[in-house]
């Protein structure tokens, strides 16, 4: 058995209940911590946490780790419910093709984008994705990210959508990181394809669900419900196909244009819908009276220079919202949450704590793991991170591009 105590937290964040599974609307700009803490960890677990007067007497010191956390705080590790991290290789041309003027769209109807990717994942071995993959997930966890939901997607094809799935299986067996799986099988229409869409999702809902549900390669479905990829019918039908078989639905949806998808995901009881950066006032509407987490991806909308969504409507409106990295290598090269929470304090106008909230607990209810992930919580994960000795709490969105997270543990076993 393996502990760990922490002492002299000068602040521990994120110290919850366990009944509390989400923040919505004006609960969003509290943050409950504790100043001058200590926190206990044995195996993989939380067992314990309290203000320094009250430190426990240690009677057994095997095996037990102290670690002296004196200017340092500690935060429960980020969530990133959206990511797409498998992938063979990264897209710099279409970076440098925006920069010379091309949009992001006019990328993807030349044939580069979700196309381009695909084409270079048809050659690319499930060993090749696994190590690539594996590297950026070790980069991830040392930037605090201790849960991720990955995304298949770039295969678009039977065998590219079952190697990538295979891959993420792979990674969940091998990695301390916890991790769900989303089949994103509809994230754009294949060349071969282009004339015979229906061709396409037939194949996604009569050859690859049965497999996906055989080996259990999925924990979500996921479309990407577009002008020019998916419609909402469309996006509907794929969705239902998933349930039949027992996969949660979490989609994207209101990236460029506002076409039904929220309404979609709404009907067939979406986990999150995710992207929102077009959104009108009906969508907003609709989402105020779901329980679906409206996921917001805001280095996205810095990378591809598009509007960020309307967060703080949205927490008017009495909703809560979920942070995402969306790491991929088209429209956001980086799967660091400290960034993401720079850029919603900044651009979307956060407060610190909002944007706290919505990276962890939040987050964590954004993949279904607001049991055990999210908050520093007496029986959850010991999925935590340790800063650098910092100010104040608003330090950390606030000094921006550094790292300041100094140590990570992830169930319980510091990361390097
Ligand atoms: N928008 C759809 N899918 C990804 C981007 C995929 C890509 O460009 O490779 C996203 O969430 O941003
Ligand atoms: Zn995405």
């Amino acid at each position: 058995m393996s502990k760990i105590l922490i002492k002299n937290i000068k602040e521990l964040v994120q110290v919850l209940d366990a009944n509390v599974i989400k923040f919505s609307g004006d609960e969003m700009a509290n943050l409950s911590t504790i100043k001058s803490a200590w926190l206990a960890i044995e195996d993989d677990t939380i067992i314990g946490f309290g203000d320094m007067i009250d430190f426990p007497e240690i009677t057994d010191w095997n095996d037990l780790e102290i670690i002296d956390a004196s200017g340092k705080m500690v935060f429960p590790a980020w969530c990133d419910s959206h990511t797409h991290i498998v992938f063979a290789k990264t897209r710099e041309e279409e970076f440098v093709d925006r920069i010379k003027g091309l949009t992001y769209q006019e990328i993807a109807a030349k044939g580069g984008g979700i196309l381009n990717s695909a084409k270079k994942l048809q050659n690319a071995s499930e060993e090749e994705l696994y190590k690539g993959a594996l590297k950026r997930i070790k980069e991830i966890q040392l930037t605090g990210t201790g849960a991720v939901e990955i995304k298949s997607g770039y295969g678009l094809s039977l065998d590219a959508e079952l190697k990538m799935l295979r891959v993420i299986k792979r990674l969940k067996e091998s990695c301390e990181i916890t991790i769900k799986a989303n089949f994103l099988g509809a994230h754009a229409i294949p060349a071969e394809f282009k004339e015979n869409r229906r061709g396409y999702i037939d194949l996604i809902i009569n050859e690859m669900l049965p497999i996906i549900e055989k080996e259990h390669l999925a924990d979500f479905i996921d479309t990407f419900c577009e002008t020019n990829y998916y419609t909402p019918e469309e996006t509907n039908e794929i969705l239902e196909a998933g349930i039949k078989i027992g996969l949660i639905p979490k989609i994207h949806v209101n990236q460029f244009t506002s076409i039904g998808g929220i309404q979609v995901g709404i009907k067939n009881n979406a986990l999150s819908v995710d992207h929102l950066e077009v959104m009108t006032d009906q969508d907003i509407s609709d989402l105020s009276k779901s329980e679906v987490m409206p996921t917001l991806l805001p280095s996205c909308s810095f990378f591809l220079n598009i509007p960020y969504a309307p967060a703080k409507q949205l927490i008017e409106k009495g909703l809560p919202i979920a942070l995402a990295t969306d790491f991929n290598p088209g429209s956001t090269p980086s799967g660091n949450m400290s960034f993401v929470l720079s850029l919603a304090c900044i651009y979307m106008k956060l407060t610190p704590e909002q944007a706290i909230n919505a990276a962890t607990i939040n987050a964590a209810y954004a993949m279904g793991l607001e049991k055990t992930h999210g908050s520093i919580t007496v029986g959850k994960k010991a999925n935590i991170f340790i800063t650098e000795e910092i100010s104040s709490i608003a330090h950390l969105p606030y000094y921006f591009g550094h790292n300041q997270i100094e140590q990570v543990i992830i169930n319980g076993k510091l990361m390097s």
